[in-house]
């Protein structure tokens, strides 16, 4: 498998990516119309979307061809994939479906060289991802938790806290996301932050505020009720604790962000040294403060700052705040930084810390999408996507004051 062949074609076939994605679909369809209904609801005229979707999926694979931790991404992926009931032969299919569209696509950048390169590498990526479902499934491991809604507390009208109780125990550190399905929504799956490790009856909590047009958001916030049963997928992402006690650490959450951050307060031990700066885009969202006073009790070294807006200010507000209190604090070259909510909030944080002291490599959060980015969570998803969480950008909604 030569990287440089698979680059250079991929870079034509991205060219057309439009004509590339439409014959992906009907190629595989019209040979295998089964599939149709394994893949996420998406508009027809979503076309564009798609084609995002598929191809930063591919783009994510063909740049780091070379890269050592390519393996177990993929193995994890296909772990991941066995939530789509993804089968050895649906990646069959889905291959020679490519391998067809880049082939229609490429024009004379498409010889026999080409081809083979593309057939070995798509071989190579789905033996992983199939290598990854198929230790997942002989450690007995289901292709998602079932869980029911035991609890469900509104804050406001646009988010919930649902306490979930899996069928079976999730593995999972805390920090971690999962993926979230309504059995009613087929392929619609979004990414949300376990708020605690399983407490002893398995519970876990989710923090989920309403994205506008956000099809699960709505579901989540809107229609579910105790008692329904939700499918969670196997647990993933990199904000997990890594910091021995010796180092303190300044944890930041906006937002629903809070429910990560809030697993990792949860492993501190009394004795570490902590600073917690809690953001919300008004006092009602600041839904966190009763469990911030039960880790005060238990953490006797964390300083705790709540931020929100200026009285008739805009929620974003808080984050010009935020930035003006960090930049009031010391001690940043000692200490990790742990970080959750929208991803404007998450750059800007990143931007400014370095210039404060703290290393670049140690501040942790999960990778969201650039601002404004569609999740690549479509077709796209299913075939080559996930691991990334790629968080909502709320500035997609209607401007809140
Ligand atoms: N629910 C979950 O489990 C997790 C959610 N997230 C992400 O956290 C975010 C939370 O959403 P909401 O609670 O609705 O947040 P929100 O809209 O209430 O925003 C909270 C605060 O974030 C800042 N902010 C929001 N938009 C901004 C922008 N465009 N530029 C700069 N600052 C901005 C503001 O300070 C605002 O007060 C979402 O992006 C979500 O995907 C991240 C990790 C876990």
């Amino acid at each position: 498998m030569d990287p440089e062949i698979l680059r250079s074609s991929f870079a034509v076939v991205e060219r057309r990516a439009e004509f590339a994605v439409k014959y992906f679909y009907s190629h595989l369809f019209r040979h295998r119309p089964d599939l149709r209904a394994l893949f996420p609801l998406d508009l027809p005229q979503d076309m564009e979307r798609q084609r995002d979707r598929l191809f930063a999926a591919l783009t994510h694979v063909t740049e780091r061809l070379e890269d050592p931790g390519l393996p177990d991404y993929l193995r994890e992926l296909g772990r991941d994939h066995r939530k789509y009931l993804a089968e050895p032969e649906h990646y069959a299919a889905v291959g020679a479906s490519l391998i067809a569209a880049f082939a229609a696509v490429a024009g004379s950048a498409w010889n026999a060289e080409v081809e083979k390169a593309w057939c070995e590498a798509y071989e190579a990526i789905s033996d992983l991802m199939l290598q990854g479902a198929w230790e997942a499934q002989h450690r007995g491991e289901p292709p998602w938790w079932d869980a029911e809604v035991t609890t469900r507390t509104r804050h406001g009208d646009d988010l919930v806290v649902l306490t979930l109780r899996p069928r079976r125990p999730l593995p999972y550190s805390p920090g971690q996301y999962v993926g979230v399905n309504v059995p009613h929504l087929p392929g619609v799956w979004r990414p949300y932050s376990l708020a605690n490790a399983p407490r002893p009856d398995h519970t876990v909590d989710l923090h989920v505020s309403l994205v506008e047009e956000g099809v699960l958001s709505t579901a989540l916030v809107r229609q579910t009720r105790e008692g329904d049963v939700l499918r969670l997928s196997a647990p993933g992402g990199e904000l997990t604790l890594r910091s021995s006690v010796e180092r303190p650490v300044t944890l930041i959450a906006a937002g629903t962000g809070w429910a990560p951050v809030k697993a990792l307060l949860e492993r501190l031990d009394a004795s570490h040294e902590a600073r917690l700066f809690l953001v919300a885009r008004d006092i009602e969202h600041l839904y966190g403060r009763a469990a911030v006073e039960r880790l005060r009790h238990r953490l006797p070294r964390l300083a705790v700052t709540f931020i929100t807006p200026a009285p008739g200010r805009p929620r974003t507000q808080a984050t010009e705040r935020l930035l003006t209190a960090l930049g009031n604090r010391a001690g940043w070259a000692r200490h990790d930084v742990y970080l959750a909510g929208p991803p404007e909030l998450v750059e800007e944080v990143c931007e400014t810390l370095p210039a404060l002291g703290t290393p670049l490599e140690r501040i942790f959060h999960d990778v969201p999408g650039p601002a404004g980015e569609p999740r690549p969570l479509g077709a796209a998803e299913w075939l080559l996507g996930r691991p990334r969480p790629s968080w909502h950008n709320p500035s997609g909604r209607t401007a809140r004051t």
